[in-house]
């Protein structure tokens, strides 16, 4: 079964699906590559207008990263699995289209870097948005605090980070992080609606705009920030705290 579905609408929108509804939208290393090959295309690609990512189903947009996969994953491997994902956010931040997260339910962990690393999010209303690392016992380690201190301001950033919770998309849009929360009868038509005002502009003028938006994060300075980030979280990931939450949440399962 396709861990990911892409589909190109005739305005110009290509919608990214994570598709393994049976682990909640779980990122894996097969999910991964799928995104990569999906945003170098999107840059490429004249007649892309846009990126919209989504989940499939109504229960989750995604549950971070696949703990059945990367639990095991030791020191060296942990931290090339985190930058692997890392330089894949990375590319998504910068990529010269507009990009949208729509978020179709849950978003935890990694999900929610995932998100973050879109320019807009669009919610389900009723969604849960959780940057819950820190309960975990690490923190994000995709670079997902560092896009969100650029992108909140300072308190509101630190205060989701460091509280580790599932914050409804009703608050995150109170924080700025949700730009639009919806009624999510049809929220793909919901989303299109959103993206009319922009999809009416040329590509080149959306991808001119997207350059300037991002010329900041496009240097050395930041690059650092970013991986020390990812850098930080590997050396959490092989504590014993994060051994005994994975093995909780499974044990929950
Ligand atoms: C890799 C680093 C990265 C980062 O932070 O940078 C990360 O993302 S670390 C991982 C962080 N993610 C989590 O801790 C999420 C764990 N999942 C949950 O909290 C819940 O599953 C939730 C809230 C997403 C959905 O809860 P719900 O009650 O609706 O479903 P279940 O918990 O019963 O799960 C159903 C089914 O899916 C499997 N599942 C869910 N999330 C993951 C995951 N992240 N990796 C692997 N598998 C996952 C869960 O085990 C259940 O499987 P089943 O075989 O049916 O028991």
């Amino acid at each position: 079964m396709e861990v990911a579905i892409v589909e190109h609408d005739s305005d110009g929108v290509v919608w990214f699906t994570i598709h393994r509804p049976e682990k909640r939208n779980a990122i894996d290393f097969e999910v991964m590559d799928k995104l990569e090959e999906t945003i170098a295309m999107a840059e490429k690609n004249d007649n892309v207008k846009m990126l919209v990512i989504t989940g499939t189903g109504d229960e989750a947009f995604c549950s971070g990263g696949d703990l059945s996969n990367f639990q095991h994953l030791q020191a060296e491997a942990a931290k090339q699995m985190l930058e692997k994902m890392g330089k894949i956010l990375y590319s998504l931040l910068t990529l010269p289209k507009p990009t949208v997260a729509l978020i179709n339910g849950t978003a935890i962990g990694g999900g929610c870097e995932l998100a973050t690393a879109c320019d807009f999010r669009y919610a389900k209303g009723g969604s849960k948005i959780g940057f819950v690392q820190g309960k975990l016992g690490i923190t994000t380690g995709w670079g997902g605090a560092t896009m969100l201190l650029e992108k909140l301001p300072y308190t509101q950033a630190l205060d989701i980070l460091l509280r580790a919770e599932r914050i409804s998309a009703e608050k995150m849009r109170e924080y700025g992080w949700v730009h639009a929360v919806l009624p999510g009868d049809n929220l793909r038509e919901e989303c299109r609606n959103l993206l009319a005002p922009y999809l009416s502009q040329s590509v080149s003028v959306l991808r001119a705009y997207k350059v300037a938006a991002t010329e900041k994060w496009k240097n050395s300075e930041f690059q650092t920030r970013f991986f020390a980030e990812i850098a930080r979280c590997a050396k959490l990931w092989g504590s014993e705290e994060h051994k005994r939450a994975i093995e909780s949440f499974f044990k929950k399962s």
